[in-house]
Parts: C-alpha cells; sequence; structure tokens
C-alpha cells in the first residue's frame, strides 16, 4: 500500500517587494513523489533544491508566508490539517535538519520517551520510562551515561542529532520523514541507524530519507529520488547507480554519479538556478545540459515511466 503520496505538489514563498509589492518565487515545483509501506526512499539533490520543503509541506509546517498546491495523501486518504495535527509525533514521525528542533528546556530523556497512545494502555513510570531511554540513547547510539539528565545546550551538534534520532524512533512510526539525519554521526552509529531504518521498513514503515550522501542513500535505501531546482528530475533504482551510469534516466543523476570520488570526481560547470533566477517554462536543467536541444528550453518536461523508474527529460530513453 501507498503510505505517502505526493501529487502535482507546488510550494512558493511570498516575499514583500517594496512598500507595496510582492514577489512570490517557486521552490517546488509539479512534484509527485510515492513512499510504499517497507520502502526507504532517499531524497537527494543540491543544496536548495527544495527537499526540506517538501519534509515541511508533508508534516504540516510550512511557515505562513508559504503556498502549497497539490495533494499531499497519508494511508491513500488526504493529508489534511487535522490528521497532520492528530498523526505528527506518533504514527508520522520528523527528524528535523535542524537540531533547534529540540526543545531547549526540556531534559533530553524527557524527549526520547515513547509515547503512549494506545487506550488503556498504562503508561510506564516514569523512572522505568527514564532508564528505557537512558539504556536506548548509550546502547544504541553510543551517547555518553547521564546524556538523558542534560538539556540540549549541554549537546555537541552530534550528540543533539542522535538524540533527535531517538526521539523519532522510540516508538512505531509507520512513516518517517527523516532531513538529513545522519551528519557529524560516527560511521558507526551511521550503519546502525541505517539497519535500523532497514528494520523499521521491514516491520512496514516507510522511510523518506532526505540526504546528500548519495554513497550512504545507495546502501540502504530502495529507490532514490533526484531533486533538481524544485524539481523530482528522476526516481531510480538503487541498482541503476552502477559502472559509468548508463542505466540513470537523466542527465542530472548522472552527472551526480560521475562526480563521486569512486567515479573520478567529474564536477558539472556551472550552478544550480535559484527559485527566482528560474526563467521560463523550460527543463531547469538545460542552461547545464550538454544534451539539450532547443526543445527543451519550451517547456517543462513531464514525469514519465521508464526502465522501471521515472523522468523529466523529453531525451531519456
Ligand atoms: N521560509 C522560507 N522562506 C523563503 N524561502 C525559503 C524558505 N524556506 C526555504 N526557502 C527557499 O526554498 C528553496 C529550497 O530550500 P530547501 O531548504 O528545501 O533546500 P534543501 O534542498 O533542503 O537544501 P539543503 O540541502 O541545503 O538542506 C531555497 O531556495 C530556499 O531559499
Ligand atoms: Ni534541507
Amino acid at each position: 500500500m501507498a503510505l505517502l503520496e505526493v501529487k502535482g505538489v507546488s510550494v512558493s514563498f511570498r516575499r514583500a517587494r517594496g512598500w507595496f509589492a510582492h514577489e512570490e518565487s517557486e521552490v517546488i515545483q509539479d512534484l509527485d513523489l510515492t513512499v510504499n509501506e517497507g520502502e526507504i526512499v532517499a531524497v537527494v539533490g543540491a543544496s536548495g533544491s527544495g527537499k526540506s520543503v517538501l519534509a515541511q509541506a508533508i508534516m504540516g509546517i510550512l511557515p505562513a508566508s508559504a503556498r502549497l498546491e497539490g495533494q499531499i495523501c497519508y494511508a491513500e486518504e488526504l493529508l489534511t490539517r487535522e490528521r497532520q495535527l492528530r498523526l505528527r509525533g506518533d504514527e508520522l514521525v520528523y527528524i528535523p535538519q535542524s537540531v533547534t528542533h529540540l526543545d531547549p528546556l526540556l531534559k533530553v530523556g524527557k524527549q526520547v520517551q515513547p509515547v503512549h497512545r494506545k487506550p488503556g494502555e498504562r503508561r510506564l513510570s516514569s523512572r522505568l520510562q527514564m532508564h528505557k531511554a537512558e539504556r536506548e540513547l548509550t546502547d544504541r547510539y553510543q551517547l555518553p551515561k547521564g546524556t538523558t539528565k542534560k538539556y540540549p545546550y549541554e549537546l555537541s551538534g552530534g550528540m543533539a542529532r542522535r538524540v533527535l534520532m531517538a526521539t523519532a524512533t522510540s516508538g512505531e512510526p509507520k512513516l518517517i520523514i527523516a532531513d538529513e539525519p545522519t551528519p557529524g554521526i560516527h560511521p558507526e552509529v551511521l550503519a546502525d541507524t541505517m539497519k535500523q531504518f532497514r528494520e523499521m521498513a521491514d516491520r512496514g514503515a516507510g522511510i523518506l530519507w532526505i540526504t546528500h550522501d548519495i554513497a550512504s542513500a545507495l546502501t540502504a535505501a530502495d529507490r532514490i529520488a533526484v531533486f533538481y531546482a524544485g524539481s523530482c528530475v528522476e526516481i531510480a533504482q538503487v541498482m541503476d547507480f552502477t559502472g559509468t551510469g548508463d542505466g540513470l534516466r537523466h542527465p542530472y543523476t548522472r552527472a551526480l554519479w560521475n562526480a563521486l570520488p569512486q567515479n573520478g570526481f567529474q564536477p558539472i560547470p556551472g550552478s544550480q538556478p535559484l527559485a527566482n533566477q528560474r526563467r521560463g517554462s523550460g527543463c531547469p536543467f538545460a542552461p547545464r545540459c550538454t544534451a539539450a536541444t532547443p526543445a527543451c528550453t519550451d517547456q517543462h518536461p513531464e514525469l514519465r515511466k521508464l526502465r522501471g523508474g521515472e523522468v523529466r527529460c523529453i531525451h531519456a530513453t
């Protein structure tokens, strides 16, 4: 079953311009993405491509200046504001990109206790729960003993990140939106985090995992969604990332793959256009694409199915 379906979602931000006027920049454009039960979908793409904005749209925490179009469904029903509020922190959990999301005034231990929402289920005594939280943090996340008694400001960035992970995974969530959960994490903890994601997925959860690190995404994800300038340009299978990238469908995905150290560090010239620099309606990658033709600048390519994946490029075969 599809746990998360993002259908034709666009997000734009309104900004004042001068005294009376305002301008809108579209930072996500007509996005389609699905996460099924038991599946880990990694979202990769350059900084500013719209990954975190998508996470915020799903969680219902976009700022008031944002306008969202399109539909987001959870468990095959529209994810309305009311459902977002009801499911958040329970079935639907979020690991935010910024550690400022920890409550600064609450000791860490209080923040990693599992939620018990089932009717009639007795809450564990608070001391017992504290012990459980402590064990989780020391055993699984290798944090020093006593971490639960600390306040967030007493933790390093990497420690705070592990606390965020523990906070999000201490219950039994169905859909996890993890925005860059791994930077600053020790390689062993990284491997364990990915193992934990896999176990949760094997129990039926769906995970949308936003990351800069394609190499680690490839070791744990089932499918990879590639973002460029607010568009999802390709959805690939992990096994497509091999050799010189001939199995990949979009020139940007191929360029990302060939820019990895193990593939010879071949950078692509130019840079991703910012939302307010995108001109016209063509393919956003066209200005940097060696395969671009005049037709590429005419219209935004449709997302179409190709060789077991999806692509937005009129030339992909
Ligand atoms: N609250 C906001 N108001 C205005 N613009 C915003 C806001 N939040 C994000 N943006 C813009 O939306 C675009 C996408 O940002 P987003 O944070 O989603 O990028 P990202 O892909 O997560 O990047 P990174 O990899 O650096 O985390 C950027 O151009 C950013 O400046
Ligand atoms: Ni981000």
